[in-house]
């Protein structure tokens, strides 16, 4: 890992080091993904098979699973997995129910009544990723608030062969229907429907950057789904002070910088002791890791940053805007109200992030590529739409007649204003 002084680098050289490596290959990556959705829309079924088999290696022509599937999979999990699968899934339930919203009532003038409502969303597809590690925690982040917003069919595609998790995971949240699809592909058949895969409304969960790029594809098109967020490979900034564990935080780095080589990690720290310790940290916890060889590839595109002092660090990560931001200093809570553009924050050193990413109840579906800035991480929200009702009574016409009138007329638009007047032209008579 890389480390670099804050100070000494030009802005250009700034900016570089906090641009993601994954958005480097944007117009390739644009021109495969636009084809794959192209054949999808054609061939349907037949092109979603030859992707599956040619990508994902899917044996046979089968990629629907049913109940006996479901059933067939719990019974070979034991139950400690099961166990701690139903944890996370109890533990985002209740975040995620505490986030249903009541309906908003407010007589905003004598006899003019407001209501805001929140309804479903109908139909979601839910992506889990499968490429590089099967994700059944993602299952539980998106189709644990899909079941408590009430959507009524849920979805979930991802690449086959599906781990035996994934389907128990999808039996506790509701599930209605599972493909052994995934990619590109799966997004085109989420979002424009083959002969199997009927469309879906909108669309959810992370994956990699063909699975965000055809997120993105079919968001842009009136025809295509909503989508939830892009939310592509994963990424971590660490600030931490002269008294943060640097073994604690290469545990974080190196926690998502497992999950593949296009994964950024970046510590800032104004401590150089601290960034030296870190990086011979990462060197002997590498080196006993499974996945070395993916996070050693992230890492290599990973910054150590040496900074002037807590205030730039701060800055520093709210110009990165970072998925997962973990802070490691003697006082978090008194940075968290600087911090304004992360997924999820993560305080104190008994806060590792993989906390988030299984069982402490937020969701781990976050934005990545800098769209904290304006995106939300996934909530119940998500999967509802929000809209209002109002009532007037006759008095409440009469109160707010000459507001509506004379803003009607302002505009030049005098049928808006006549479906007033004959009203009260009525009521006077
Ligand atoms: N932001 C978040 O909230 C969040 C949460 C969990 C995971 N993630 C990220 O999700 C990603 C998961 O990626 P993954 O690869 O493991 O799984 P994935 O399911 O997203 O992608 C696998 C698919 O990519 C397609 N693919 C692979 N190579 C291709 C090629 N050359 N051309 C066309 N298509 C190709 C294949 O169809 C395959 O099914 C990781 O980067 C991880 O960091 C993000
Ligand atoms: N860290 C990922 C979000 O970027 C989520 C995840 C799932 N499993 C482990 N981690
Ligand atoms: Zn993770």
């Amino acid at each position: 890992m890389q480390t670099v002084n804050w100070e000494q680098l030009t802005s250009d050289q700034q900016a570089e080091l906090l641009a993601r490596p994954a958005m480097a290959d944007s117009s390739g990556l644009t021109n495969t993904v636009a084809e794959i959705i192209s054949n999808i829309r054609q061939q349907g079924d037949q092109a979603l098979l030859d992707y599956t088999k040619r990508f994902d290696k899917l044996e046979g022509d089968n990629f629907t699973l049913n109940n006996t599937d479901i059933e067939a999979a719990t019974a070979r999990l034991d139950d400690d997995i099961k166990d701690a699968i139903k944890v996370a899934y109890q533990q985002v339930v209740k975040f995620h129910e505490a986030q249903q919203q009541d309906v908003i009532r407010v007589e905003t003038m004598p006899g003019v009544v407001c209501e805001m409502h929140t309804q479903a969303i109908e139909s979601v597809g839910l992506y889990i990723p499968g490429g590089s590690a099967p994700l059944p925690s993602t299952v539980i982040m998106t189709g644990a608030p899909a079941q408590i917003a009430g959507c009524s069919r849920l979805v979930l595609c991802s690449p086959p062969p599906l781990a035996d998790e994934i389907l128990y995971a999808a039996s506790l949240c509701g599930v209605t229907e599972i493909y052994s699809v995934g990619g590109a592909q799966a997004i085109a058949a989420l979002a424009y429907g083959t002969e199997t895969i009927k469309a879906v409304d909108k669309i959810f969960g992370p994956g990699n950057s063909f699975v965000t790029e055809a997120k993105r594809q079919v968001s842009n098109d009136f025809a295509g789904a909503a989508i939830d967020m892009p939310a592509g490979p994963s990424e971590v900034l660490v600030i931490g002070d002269e008294n943060a564990d640097p073994a604690f935080i290469a545990s974080d780095l190196l926690s998502q910088a497992e999950h593949g080589h296009d994964s950024q990690t970046i510590l800032v720290t104004p401590s150089a002791s601290v960034a030296a310790q870190t990086a011979s940290e990462i060197d002997s916890q590498l080196a006993v890791l499974e996945r070395r060889e993916i996070a050693e590839k992230a890492i290599a595109n990973s910054v150590s940053i040496v900074c002037k002092d807590i205030q730039q660090a701060i800055e520093i990560s709210n110009r990165y805007a970072p998925e997962h931001l973990i802070v490691q200093t003697e006082n978090p809570r008194e940075i968290q109200p600087h911090l304004k553009n992360a997924g999820s924050i993560f305080l104190g050193a008994w806060t590792p992030e993989s906390v988030g990413d299984y069982a402490s109840g937020t969701n781990h579906v976050l934005p990545t590529y800098g769209y904290t800035k304006t995106y939300s991480s996934l909530g119940l929200a998500d999967f509802v739409k929000r809209y209002t009702v109002q009532e007037l009574t006759q008095q409440g016409l009469r109160n707010l007649a000459p507001a509506v009138t004379r803003l009607a007329a302002a505009e030049g638009l005098t049928a808006h204003k006549r479906a007033v007047t004959i009203r009260m032209e009525k009521l006077d008579k």
